[in-house]
C-alpha cells in the first residue's frame, strides 16, 4: 500500500532569467560556468527582445506546479503530496529545492521532469542533480519518461486537431505534421541515448490514434557550439519539404510543454519566417501549458513512481 502523507513531488523544469541583469548569469550556468562572448550574450537578448523582452516560462512552469498540485489535493487530501518546483539553470535551483523538502519534513521525494523525453543529457542531469543533492537523506523516486503516457498521447492528438482548423479545406487534404523536440549533440547517439526513440513513440502513438500516416519527426533549437548537433533541423526540414512539393505542415513541439524562447522565437518566429519565404503555410500546436489536463498526467505519473513504495 502506497502511503501519500509526507511525500514531496520535486518538480523540475529549464528555468529562465528572472530579469534582464540576470540574462548573463543565466547563459553562464547553462555554459557549465563559462561566460558566454559579448557577441553571443547579445544575439540571445536580441531572441528575448524579439519575444517581448523575457520568457514566460517561470510564470507557466508556477502555473504547471498548481495545476498538478490541485490534482494531487483532490486525489490525496490537501497536503499529502506536496510540489516543489527545482529549476536547473535558475532560481529556485534543483538543490534549494531539495533542502526545503527536507526542512519540511517530507519523508520520500519523487523527481519528475517537466519533459515528456528521456536523455541522458536532458533528463538524465536533472535527475543526477537532485539525486546528488539529497545525497540519500530520504528515499527517491525518479520518473525516466513519461513519453507515451495515454493522457499525453491524447492531449497532443487534440492539439493536432485543433489546429487543423486554422488550414482550409483544400490545404487539409495534404497536411503533414511534424514532431518536434530540442536537438541534442550528436554524440548521444553513439552512446545509444534512447531519445531520438522516445520522440518516436509519442510521435507514432499519436499519429496511430489520429489514424494518420501522414507524419515526419525533426529536431529544433540546437545550441549554439562547435560540436555537431542531431539533425535535421526544422528549418532545413521546411526547406527540403517545400522542394518535395509541400505547401503547408503542422508543427507539433512534442518535446516542450511550455511557451518559451524554443517556442515563441524559434517557432513563432524564425521558423514562420523561413516557411513564409519558401511559400508555405505552416501553423504550430498549442502549448500545453497550465491546462488541467497536465495536472492529471503528472499526476498519474507520480502515482506510478510511487506505486512501489
Ligand atoms: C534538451 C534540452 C531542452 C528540452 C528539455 C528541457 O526542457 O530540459 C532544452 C530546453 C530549454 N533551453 C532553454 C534555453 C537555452 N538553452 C541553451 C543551450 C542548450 N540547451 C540544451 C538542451 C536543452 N534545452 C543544450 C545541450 C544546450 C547547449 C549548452 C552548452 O552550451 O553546453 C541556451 C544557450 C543559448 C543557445 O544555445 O540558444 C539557452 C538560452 C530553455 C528556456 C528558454 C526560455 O527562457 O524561455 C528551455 C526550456
Ligand atoms: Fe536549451
Amino acid at each position: 500500500m502506497t502511503q501519500w502523507a509526507n511525500t514531496a513531488v520535486l518538480l523540475m523544469a529549464y528555468g529562465t532569467p528572472a530579469r534582464r541583469e540576470d540574462v548573463e548569469a543565466y547563459y553562464t550556468h547553462i555554459r557549465h560556468g563559462r561566460p558566454p562572448s559579448q557577441a553571443e550574450l547579445e544575439d540571445l537578448l536580441s531572441r528575448y527582445d524579439a519575444i517581448g523582452g523575457l520568457s514566460p516560462l517561470w510564470q507557466i512552469t508556477q502555473r504547471q506546479a498548481a495545476v498538478l498540485q490541485a490534482e494531487l489535493n483532490r486525489r490525496h487530501g490537501v497536503d499529502a503530496v506536496k510540489v516543489y518546483l527545482g529549476m536547473k539553470h535558475a532560481h529556485p535551483f534543483i538543490a534549494d529545492a531539495i533542502e526545503e523538502i527536507l526542512a519540511d519534513g517530507r519523508q520520500r521525494v519523487v523527481g519528475l521532469v517537466l519533459a515528456p523525453h528521456y536523455s541522458a543529457m536532458s533528463v538524465g542531469t536533472y535527475l543526477d542533480e537532485a539525486k546528488r543533492a539529497l545525497a540519500d537523506r530520504r528515499p527517491f523516486f525518479p520518473v525516466e519518461s513519461w513519453a507515451t503516457h495515454p493522457g499525453l498521447i491524447t492531449l497532443l492528438a487534440e492539439r493536432i486537431q485543433e489546429i487543423r482548423r486554422q488550414f482550409s479545406d483544400a490545404e487539409q487534404q495534404d497536411l503533414p505534421i511534424i514532431f518536434t523536440a530540442h536537438s541534442l549533440p550528436q554524440r548521444i547517439l553513439a552512446l545509444k541515448d534512447p531519445y531520438p526513440d522516445e520522440l518516436k513513440r509519442t510521435g507514432d502513438r499519436v499519429a496511430e490514434v489520429l489514424g494518420t500516416t501522414h507524419y515526419t519527426f525533426s529536431w529544433q533549437s540546437a545550441g549554439r557550439t562547435r560540436e555537431p548537433w542531431m539533425g535535421p533541423d526544422i528549418l532545413e526540414k521546411l526547406t527540403q519539404m517545400a522542394a518535395d512539393g509541400f505547401r503547408q505542415a503542422i508543427i507539433c513541439p512534442a518535446g516542450f510543454v511550455a511557451d518559451h524562447l524554443e517556442v515563441l522565437y524559434d517557432l513563432d518566429i524564425q521558423a514562420q519566417q523561413h516557411a513564409r519565404q519558401l511559400g508555405m503555410h505552416i501553423e504550430r500546436t498549442r502549448s500545453l501549458n497550465d491546462d488541467p489536463a497536465l495536472g492529471r498526467i503528472l499526476a498519474d505519473v507520480v502515482e506510478g513512481a510511487l506505486q512501489h513504495d
